[in-house]
């Protein structure tokens, strides 16, 4: 039986300020969700979102109180191990409110594991791979001070992908910044750039032209979310790869999308989803329409991005790598033990459930009041 669920929101300074085409980040809001069985079993989930309500329509605070309110009095009492019935329940009875979703059945999903003594992978049909590579993103703001960044992971063999933040500045402000930085790494590293859906249509082809002729592998959301003939007609347009991220909020868009051509790769994220049976259909439709798949983040802390990495586990192609670097980009851990990233690779935790514990004393401590 569900027998509690508490919802915490956790306020941790990034290590750089980290700039979007629609933020820049100095901090990130942590929104988690515990859910106490009466088994004595507590599963946890992550809701964590990017730029208070820049980035999407939820805030850390709208998921917080909606979860409070309206969420866990629905839920509370039902079968915790019956998790299937709980989210038809909420998926029935709540609009919206995917970032909420995600983190309940994410909860319930690892206490479930835990009862059955297995990796969380293992529930979502099983891994064919113990750790995915991951992305990091340069997005300090500073072509130099990114080169370093980016030398300085190469060095440590953390990083090997990277991902630059841009539609902020001017096209050609933007294109030369991105074309330095490759010019800088060259083949040691695979560039790509996130536009956070800034530039217009026009905009996109002349600088994905630029981009495409300098090298680099993949370009992110360049156009509006809601602009998916602008994304048809330049996936068609351009060889280099383009890959949908706000546009994708579920299976319906995944189909929709993969009907029209719209992209060449998902971002696949969990939160953005409604949760991570969701998110793995979003795969799945990808895999069946010939679209390649990309672990992406919400920026998320332990949970979350372990709960990413479950689900990446059981994809059977990731040609795209992932970009689970959510708890390196941030001060605190909310873990006991941090996640272990090595060889420019995030290790899939292998313990029953999710595969993480959070540190209650850390959590005590760190907690906004
Ligand atoms: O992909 C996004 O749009 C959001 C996020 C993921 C990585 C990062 O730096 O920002
Ligand atoms: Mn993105």
């Amino acid at each position: 039986m569900i027998r509690e669920i508490e919802t915490t929101l956790v306020d941790v300074p990034t290590i750089r300020p980290h700039k979007l085409s629609v933020a820049t980040m100095n901090t990130q809001t942590l929104v988690l969700v515990r859910i106490l069985c009466e088994d004595g079993i507590e599963g946890w989930g992550e809701a964590t979102t990017i730029g208070g309500l820049n980035y999407g329509e939820e805030s850390p605070e709208s998921i917080k109180a909606n979860i409070d309110a309206h969420i866990a009095p629905l839920v509370l009492g039902m079968d915790a191990s019956g998790v299937a019935p709980v989210m038809k329940k909420l998926r029935k009875t709540i609009q919206g409110n995917r970032f909420a979703k995600c983190a309940i059945e994410t909860a319930l999903l690892d206490a479930q594991a835990q009862r059955l003594g297995v990796p969380l992978s293992e529930l979502l049909g099983g891994r064919v791979r113990d750790s995915v590579p991951v992305a990091w993103t340069l997005a300090s703001g500073d072509t130099a001070k990114d080169i370093a960044e980016a030398e300085r992971m190469l060095e440590a063999r953390r990083h090997r992908i990277f991902k630059l933040k841009i539609g902020a500045r001017s096209l050609r402000e933007d294109v030369e910044h991105v074309l330095a930085i490759k010019r800088a790494l060259g083949d040691r590293a695979s560039v790509r750039v996130d536009v956070n859906q800034a530039w217009s249509e026009l905009d996109a082809v002349r600088g994905i032209a630029r981009l495409e002729a300098g090298g680099i592998d993949l370009v992110e959301q360049p156009v509006a979310a809601s602009n998916r003939a602008a994304m048809r007609r330049l996936a068609a347009r351009f060889d280099v790869a383009l890959m949908a991220d706000e546009a994708l909020h579920g299976p319906l868009d995944a189909f929709e999308i993969a009907r029209i051509e719209g992209a060449d790769v998902f971002a696949v994220k969990i939160a953005q989803s409604g949760g991570l049976v969701p998110a793995q259909q979003v795969a799945t439709v990808a895999q069946l329409a010939g679209i390649g798949l990309y672990g992406g983040t919400m920026l998320e802390g332990g949970i979350g991005t372990a709960a990413t990495a479950h689900l990446c586990a059981t994809f059977t192609d990731l040609s795209w790598d992932t970009e689970l670097f959510g708890p390196l980009l941030l001060t605190e851990e909310v873990l006991e033990e941090p996640l272990v990233y090595a060889d420019f690779a995030l290790q899939v935790p292998s313990t029953p459930g999710l595969g993480v514990r959070v540190d209650a004393d850390k959590l005590r401590r760190m907690r906004r009041q």
